[in-house]
C-alpha cells in the first residue's frame, strides 16, 4: 500500500461536524450532534455500551447510512475536505473500506477466491496480477488452504478472517473494523492486531476500530472515542487518560483489565453429587468426507458449566450442533438422560435443550422482540397471562424492554445476541448450549448475563458454552479443548493453565489473572 502522505496539520482524513442520525419512528436521535476527526496514520478505537450507536456511526462514515435505512441525518461528514455526499458511491467505498459486525452479510461471491478477486476487480487490478495478490493476503492471514472453499461452509472465525483479508486487499485510506476480532481465537486475534500495527507503520492508512475490549489494542492506539447511551460523544482523547476517568465504568463499558478485573464473581464451589445427563461415545463427524471430529468421548453432569475452546475451525460449533441433535454423527453413540438422542421426540428435545446459534440472526423467526421470546411458550399452550409475565421478566433481565416492539433484525449486534439467549430461557432448559454467549456485549450486559447463567446453574441446568474469551472459560467448572479433530483436554481451568503445550497448540492464551502473575516485574503492559 502506498498512499500519498497526508498532512494532518492541514486537514483530517475525516471530519464529522454536528452529525446526528435518527431511525424512522424514533423521537430521539441514535447519534447526537457528534463532532470529531480521524487522521491518516492513526488508529482510533470507538467504545460504547451495546446499542449506543457505534455500528450506525461506522455505516454513516462511509456513506452507506442513512440512505440504506429508513433514517434521516443532520450535520456534515467530510472526507479529505469534500462532503461525502459529493463522492460517487464506488469512489467512497474504495477509499473507506469497512468490515461489518456480521462479516457474512457482506460477502457477494460463493468462494473465497472469487470474493477476493471481486475486491481486486473493483480496484481495477489487472487479472494477471490477481492470483499472486490473493495468495499473498491469504498467506498473511494463515488461510492459504482456503482459496477454493465455499464461504458459507466456513466457520465463524474463518469467515471473519476472509472479510478482513478482503478489506486489506482493497488498500483503502481508511479501514473501519466493527468488532474485527470477536470471532477470532485468542492467538489469531493478537496476530491480526499486530498486522494492523504493521500496515499502519508501513503505509499511511487510518484505522477506525469498534471493540468492546480494548486491552490488546492499547499498545498501538492513538485515540479513544466513547459514545454515551444517549448517542453523544462522551470522550475523545488519549486512551490512558480516559480510562482513568470514572465515566467508562458508570456507563457499563469494559475498562482494560489492568484497571478492573474482568468478572467480579467468585468461582463456584462444585457440587459433589454429580449425575451424568449426557454422553458421547466414540463420536465422529465429517463434512463431505472431510473429518472434523474424530472419536470424541465426553460426559456432562447436571448443573455444571463447561467451556469449549480451541482455534478457529477446530470443530467447536460442529460439536455443539451434534450435542443439540441438529447434526447426526457418522459414528458413535450420543445419549441424553440415558436415552439415545435419536429416540427423543423432536418437541421433547427442544423443550429440554436450549441452543443459541453463533449467528443470532439464524434463529429469529418473528417480527418483534416480544413475539420472538413468546414464540415457543405459545406453541406449548401456556396461558396469555403467564406468557406476558415471563416475557416482561426476560425483557427486563436482558435489558431489552425498550425494544419489545422492534424488529429483531433491526437490533444492534449485542442486543441480537441477548435476545437469542433470552428466547432459550422461556422455560428452564435442562441443558443450555451457547455458541459464544458474551460476544459483542459491554461490561454491564456481560455481567448481567453471567448472573442469569449462574442462577440457572444453581437450579440444576447444565451449560455448555463455546468461547474465545479465556476469562470467561476460566469461570467454567470444566474446560474442553478441541484440536486436530480430537478432544485433547478435559479438566478444570486450573489444570489447563498448567498445560503450556496444549495452550500453544490450540492457540489459546492464559486468562488475565494468570497473565498478570506471569507479568509481575515486567515493564510493558502486554507481551506479544
Ligand atoms: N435499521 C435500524 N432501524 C431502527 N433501529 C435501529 C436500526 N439499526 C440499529 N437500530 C437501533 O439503534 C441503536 C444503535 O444500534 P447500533 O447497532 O448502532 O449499536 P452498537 O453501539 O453498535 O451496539 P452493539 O455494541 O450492541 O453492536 C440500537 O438501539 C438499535 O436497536
Ligand atoms: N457446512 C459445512 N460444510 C463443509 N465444511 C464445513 C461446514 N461447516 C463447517 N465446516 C468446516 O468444519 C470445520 C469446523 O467448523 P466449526 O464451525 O465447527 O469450527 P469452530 O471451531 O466453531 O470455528 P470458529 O472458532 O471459527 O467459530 C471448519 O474447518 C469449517 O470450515
Amino acid at each position: 500500500m502506498n498512499h500519498k502522505p497526508y498532512n494532518e496539520t492541514i486537514q483530517p482524513l475525516i471530519q464529522v461536524n454536528n452529525f446526528s442520525l435518527w431511525y424512522e419512528n424514533n423521537e430521539s436521535p441514535v447519534l447526537n450532534n457528534l463532532t470529531f476527526s480521524i487522521y491518516s496514520n492513526q488508529i482510533a478505537l470507538l467504545m460504547g455500551t451495546s446499542g449506543s450507536g457505534k455500528s450506525s456511526l461506522a455505516l454513516c462514515l462511509n456513506g452507506i447510512y442513512p440512505e440504506a435505512v429508513e433514517g434521516i441525518s443532520s450535520g456534515d461528514i467530510y472526507f479529505e475536505g469534500n462532503h461525502i455526499t459529493n463522492y460517487a458511491k464506488g469512489e467512497l467505498s474504495q477509499n473507506i473500506g469497512i468490515v461489518f459486525q456480521d462479516p457474512e452479510s457482506q460477502f457477494c461471491m460463493l468462494t473465497v477466491e472469487d470474493e477476493l478477486a471481486f475486491t481486486l476487480e473493483n480496484r481495477k487490478v489487472p487479472s494477471k496480477e490477481m492470483p499472486d495478490r490473493i495468495k499473498k493476503i491469504l498467506q498473511l492471514m494463515k488461510m492459504e488452504s482456503y482459496m477454493k472453499r465455499e464461504l458459507q461452509e466456513l466457520s465463524g472465525g474463518e469467515k471473519q478472517k476472509i472479510a478482513l483479508a478482503a478489506v486489506l486487499l482493497l488498500e483503502p485510506k481508511l479501514i473501519i473494523l466493527d468488532e474485527p476480532t470477536a470471532n477470532l481465537d485468542p492467538i489469531s486475534s493478537l496476530e491480526f492486531i499486530n498486522l494492523v500495527h504493521q500496515i499502519k507503520q508501513e503505509t499511511n492508512t487510518a484505522f477506525f476500530i469498534i471493540d468492546h475490549q480494548s486491552d490488546d489494542w492499547l499498545p498501538i492506539l492513538h485515540r479513544l472515542l466513547v459514545l454515551g447511551k444517549n448517542g453523544t460523544l462522551m470522550a475523545n482523547g488519549k486512551p490512558n487518560e480516559i480510562f482513568q476517568d470514572t465515566i467508562m465504568e458508570k456507563e457499563g463499558i469494559f475498562l482494560p483489565k489492568k484497571y478492573q478485573e474482568p468478572y467480579p464473581f467468585d468461582k463456584r464451589l462444585i457440587k459433589q453429587e454429580q449425575r451424568i445427563i449426557y454422553s458421547f461415545e466414540h463420536v465422529s463427524f465429517n463434512y463431505k468426507g472431510i473429518g472434523v471430529l474424530h472419536d470424541i468421548n465426553l460426559e456432562l453432569f447436571q448443573g455444571e458449566m463447561v467451556a469449549i475452546v480451541g482455534q478457529n475451525g477446530a470443530g467447536k460449533s460442529t460439536l455443539l450442533q451434534l450435542m443439540s441433535g441438529l447434526l447426526i454423527p457418522d459414528s458413535g453413540e450420543v445419549t441424553f438422560y440415558n436415552k439415545p438422542l435419536g429416540a427423543w421426540k423432536e418437541n421433547e428435545l427442544r423443550s429440554k435443550i436450549g441452543f443459541v446459534f453463533q449467528n443470532p440472526e439464524h434463529q429469529f423467526i418473528t417480527d418483534t422482540v416480544y413475539d420472538e421470546i413468546s414464540f415457543s411458550m405459545r406453541l406449548n399452550g401456556i396461558s396469555d397471562e403467564l406468557i406476558n409475565h415471563n416475557v416482561l421478566k426476560l425483557l427486563d433481565q436482558f435489558n431489552l424492554t425498550h425494544l419489545q416492539h422492534a424488529n429483531p433484525f433491526s437490533l444492534s449486534g449485542g442486543q441480537k445476541r441477548r435476545l437469542s439467549v433470552a428466547t432459550m430461557l422461556d422455560e428452564e432448559p435442562s441443558l443450555l448450549l451457547l455458541d459464544e454467549p458474551t460476544f459483542g456485549q459491554d461490561a454491564h450486559n456481560t455481567r448481567e448475563m453471567l448472573a442469569i447463567l449462574l442462577q440457572l446453574l444453581e437450579s440444576g441446568t447444565s451449560i455448555v458454552m463455546i468461547t474465545h474469551d479465556m476469562d470467561l472459560a476460566d469461570f467454567a467448572d470444566r474446560i474442553l479443548v478441541l484440536d486436530q479433530q480430537r478432544l485433547c483436554f478435559s479438566g478444570t481451568p486450573d489444570e489447563l493453565w498448567m498445560q503450556q503445550d496444549i495452550i500453544s497448540k490450540a492457540r489459546l492464551r492464559l486468562p488475565y489473572r494468570m497473565e498478570k502473575q506471569c507479568r509481575v516485574g515486567e515493564q510493558h503492559d502486554f507481551v506479544y
